[in-house]
Parts: structure tokens; C-alpha cells; sequence
């Protein structure tokens, strides 16, 4: 930096040097990038030649607006623009401050600030390769990292599609982060502020799915003692996320396009329309094409939910995210817990990364709770992980190249002598030494356990896999042969 009071050059702003805490997403036209801060100083954003951030969009004043950096503090201040600035889709005039996940647009052009997260500092040596820079999306009390290039470009869609009033269908395997999505949707949009509703249409009961979605008057039915407004009444001005739309019944189906094609809804009971304001976003972990097919969902409100639809991928498709999650949960849970972080080995985010993770996020979050509550050690191992996830884990890439942690634990003492049974006895042969076969068995399968053992660093299911053996039976041989 040359200055308080002086311009960062553009490749300074571009370089990253002296990078502060706060990166800068800038949608210019065709082209993204993202854009290291510097943690003190002024940034000329415009079309101008001299501009630091330099941005081709006509709709963009050669000098438009300038950011100023200082303490941690962000503030962006038109320059008398001929296309203005918005801040989360308000006009703001003079300086005005930023939060990270604000949305500045500056005519057709948009700026998202993140904060760096700051994991990029931590040494990735200490605990394996990982992403060198995710970043947080703060949204009000929620917080939503992101890490895997492709979800990045999903979050800058969602970005896109906020500013719209297009009814947004998400689509992702359950725990993958819907809410979220539909969450940062409402946040980027003119309706932050106003209320975000959440319904999940698997939970509600098929005959009160109507009167929770559109309220009801007083003796709709049996029960209906007083008027109640519903859902979708509730959230006026703002945004109506409905998870596992799929669910809804067919006659609320049929009433829900109505309601989004009219901006009104009927209360059950009640013969006065209501005008209401509200965006819809819709979520399903189901295949909705094939319900239409099937005849399950209405083809006509699948095209109207579905005017824009984003696709949120599992997490098993979002490698460079399992370890920065997995972190991150910990540290919340130990926090939780009230104990100092606990540290997670190599060989444990190598082991999270042979999972597949059905319950996507969700499930990760969880884990990191139970490891938070269970274990004893100051560092995370394989075999913290719970049995259900240790067999289920599939085989390392590469055999035989086991991370450190993983290198073989000292040779486990020598079997004790077996009991020779009295029905059993040995019969003498010139030259060699003959047991029992059952004894002979046992000591072969027992070396072979403990080979196993050896190869696996201790984690029992890859070892009874690698010698065919069900982990059933081959933890109670471990108690049996006491390994
Ligand atoms: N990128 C992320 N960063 C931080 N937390 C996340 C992220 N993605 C998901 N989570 C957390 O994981 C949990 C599940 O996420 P969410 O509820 O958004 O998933 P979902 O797809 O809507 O699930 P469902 O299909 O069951 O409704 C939540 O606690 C959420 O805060």
C-alpha cells in the first residue's frame, strides 16, 4: 500500500498483496473474478483507464464508486454515478457502510464482498492438502462456506437470480444445503429484510397442508376456532421457502399455482381473495420430472416453480469442502461442548474423503458432534469416526501408501498359547512339529488379522475387508485373539 489516503494500483488490488480480510466478487458483463482487498485504503471501481477495479459494462461510469478500507470496516460511496449504486438492491447515497454477503450493483454490474475465511492462513501441511481459500458468506446468523469452485459458481447464480422475481426450484439430495441456498436467494434480494418463511411440506399433515399454506377462517373445519393466517400470508414482502415441495398434496398443488399466478390467496373457509407479496423458492430432493410423469406433481406448477432451477451437488462431488466443513464444525462443537479444539489428523481428513456422505452437510455436522463429544485424545483418528462410517468407507486410492498416520502401529505381542483341547491331540511326525488344524487355522487367520491390522493402521473395517471377512466376526475375533 502507498498510502492512507491514496488509490491501491489495480494489480496491487489484483495481486493480493498486503491482502486484508475482505475479497470482492465482481460480475462484470460475461466475466467474474474475484478480487483480494487490501485491508487499508481507497479502490477506485469504474471504466475508467486509472480505475482499480477496472470494469467494461457500459452501464458503468467511468468513475462510478469508490470502497474505503480501514480496521476491518468496508464503505462503498457513489461518485455522483450516472446509473447509482445499490446496496442489496437499495439506492445509497454518500457513503455507505458493507457487510461481507452485501450485493453492491453499480448499473448493470455487481459486487459481492466475502470475508476471507481465515483458514488460508493455517499451515495446509498440518493437516493435509486442502482448499487454500474458502470463503464465508456471512448472511445475517447464517454462515455459509464455500470452497469447491463449483459451488462458487452456483453461489454467484444465486446471486443473479436474487435480483430477479423469478421463482427459484432448487434441487440437491437432502442435508446438501437447500436452505441455505434459498436463504442467500432471500438475502441478495430486495425482499431482505422482510421475513423468510421455511415450510417443509413432508412434515405437514395432507389434510392441513391447505390451511398451513393459505391460513383459514374461523369454522373451516373441525377445530378451526379462530382465523389464522397462513404461510404464505406470514411472509409478506418477503420470501417462502418450501422444502420437499414434492410432498405437497395435489389439491394444495392446484391451489399454490393459483396463488403464484394471481399474487392471491383464499383462506380455506373463505370466499374474499387476499393480494399477496411474496417469492416463492421451492426445494426437492426428488427426480420432479418423473413425479410429473407419474402423475404425483402438477406439470403446470413444476414449469412455474421451476422458471430458474439450480442444481446443489452432493458433497461427496465437493471434495475440497469435506475438510474446511469438517473443521469448522468441530471447532463450533467443541465450543459447544465447552472443551478446547481438538486437532484432526491427516489420515482422519484422508479417511472423510472415502466416504460418501449420503447425508451430505447434515451428516458431516453430526459426525463432527459425536467426535466433539467422544473423543478423549487431543487429536482425531480414522477410528474416531463412527462404526457406521468406518464401514462404509471405501478403500484407500492408493494401497500400500498409507499417510503417516496410518503407518503400522508396533507388532502386536504373540499370540498366547492356545488351550490344546483333549480331543485334539497332536499326532507325532518325524521332522515337523504337527498342531490341530483348528489350532492351525487359528493361528494362521490371527496373523492374517493382525497383517491386516498392520497394513489398515488399525481401522478394522478396511482390515476385515482386505481379508474378506465380515466385521461382524471379525471384531469378535479381535476380543478373542485379544488383539
Ligand atoms: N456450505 C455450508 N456451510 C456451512 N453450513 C452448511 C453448508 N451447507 C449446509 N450447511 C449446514 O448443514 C445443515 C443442512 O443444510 P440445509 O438444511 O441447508 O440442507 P437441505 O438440503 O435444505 O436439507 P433437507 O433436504 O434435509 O431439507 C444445516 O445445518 C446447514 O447450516
Amino acid at each position: 500500500m502507498r498510502g492512507e489516503d491514496q488509490t491501491w494500483s489495480h494489480d496491487k488490488v489484483r495481486m493480493g498483496e498486503r491482502a486484508g480480510q475482505f475479497r470482492l466478487l465482481v460480475v462484470d458483463g460475461a466475466t467474474s473474478s474475484m478480487v483480494d482487498l487490501p485491508s487499508k485504503g481507497i479502490v477506485l471501481i469504474g471504466r475508467a483507464a486509472e480505475a482499480d477495479i477496472r470494469l467494461a459494462d457500459r452501464s458503468a461510469s467511468r468513475r462510478h464508486a469508490r470502497l474505503f478500507l480501514d480496521e476491518g470496516l468496508v464503505r462503498v460511496a457513489d461518485l455522483e454515478s450516472h446509473n447509482g449504486v445499490r446496496v442489496n438492491g437499495q439506492a445509497v447515497a454518500q457513503v455507505h457502510p458493507l457487510q461481507p454477503g452485501d450485493v453492491v450493483s453499480l448499473g448493470e454490474v455487481q459486487l459481492v464482498l466475502y470475508s476471507a475465511a481465515d483458514s488460508a492462513a493455517r499451515s495446509p501441511s498440518a493437516e493435509g492438502p486442502g482448499p487454500a481459500q474458502p470463503i464465508e458468506l456471512v448472511l445475517g446468523e447464517r454462515v455459509i462456506v464455500v470452497a469447491d469452485p463449483a459451488l462458487l459458481r452456483l453461489y454467484e447464480l444465486i446471486r443473479r437470480l436474487a435480483a430477479s422475481e423469478l421463482p427459484v426450484l432448487i434441487l440437491g439430495e437432502t442435508g446438501a444445503g437447500k436452505e441455505n441456498a434459498a436463504f442467500a436467494l432471500h438475502h441478495w434480494s430486495r425482499r431482505t429484510g422482510k421475513p423468510f418463511v421455511a415450510l417443509n411440506c413432508a412434515t405437514i399433515a395432507e389434510p392441513l397442508a391447505e390451511s398451513e399454506l393459505f391460513g383459514h377462517e374461523k369454522g373451516a373445519f373441525t377445530g378451526a376456532a379462530a382465523p389464522k393466517p397462513g404461510l404464505l400470508e406470514t411472509a409478506e414482502g418477503g420470501t417462502v421457502f418450501l422444502d420437499e415441495v414434492g410432498e405437497l398434496p395435489l389439491a394444495a398443488q392446484a391451489k399454490l399455482l393459483r396463488a403464484l399466478e394471481t399474487q392471491r390467496i383464499l383462506r380455506v373457509g373463505s370466499t374474499k381473495e387476499r393480494e399477496i407479496d411474496i417469492r416463492v423458492v421451492a426445494a426437492t430432493h426428488r427426480n420432479l420430472e418423473k413425479e410429473v410423469e407419474t402423475g404425483r406433481f402438477r406439470k403446470d406448477l413444476f414449469f412455474r416453480l421451476g422458471a430458474a432451477s439450480v442444481v446443489l451437488p452432493p458433497l461427496r462431488d465437493r471434495p475440497d469442502e469435506v475438510g474446511v466443513l469438517a473443521r469448522r464444525f468441530l471447532t463450533q462443537a467443541c465450543a459447544a461442548h465447552a472443551r478446547p479444539p481438538l486437532a484432526l489428523s491427516p489420515a482422519f481428513l484422508e479417511a472423510l474423503g472415502r466416504y460418501d456422505w449420503p447425508g451430505n452437510v447434515r451428516e458431516l455436522k453430526n459426525t463432527m458432534g459425536y467426535v466433539a463429544a467422544t473423543v478423549a485424545e487431543e487429536t482425531v483418528e480414522p477410528q474416531h469416526l463412527p462404526e457406521r462410517i468406518l464401514a462404509a468407507l471405501r478403500p484407500p486410492a492408493r494401497s500400500g501408501s498409507a499417510p503417516a498416520a496410518l503407518a503400522a502401529p508396533p507388532p502386536p505381542a504373540p499370540p498366547p498359547p492356545e488351550p490344546r483341547s483333549a480331543e485334539e491331540p497332536p499326532t507325532p511326525v518325524p521332522g515337523r512339529r504337527f498342531a490341530p488344524l483348528a489350532e492351525e487355522l487359528r493361528t494362521l487367520e490371527r496373523e492374517r488379522m493382525v497383517e491386516a491390522l498392520r497394513v489398515t493402521g488399525g481401522v478394522k473395517v478396511r482390515a476385515a475387508e482386505l481379508i474378506g471377512m465380515p466385521l461382524r466376526t471379525f471384531t469378535l475375533k479381535c476380543k478373542q485373539y485379544g488383539l
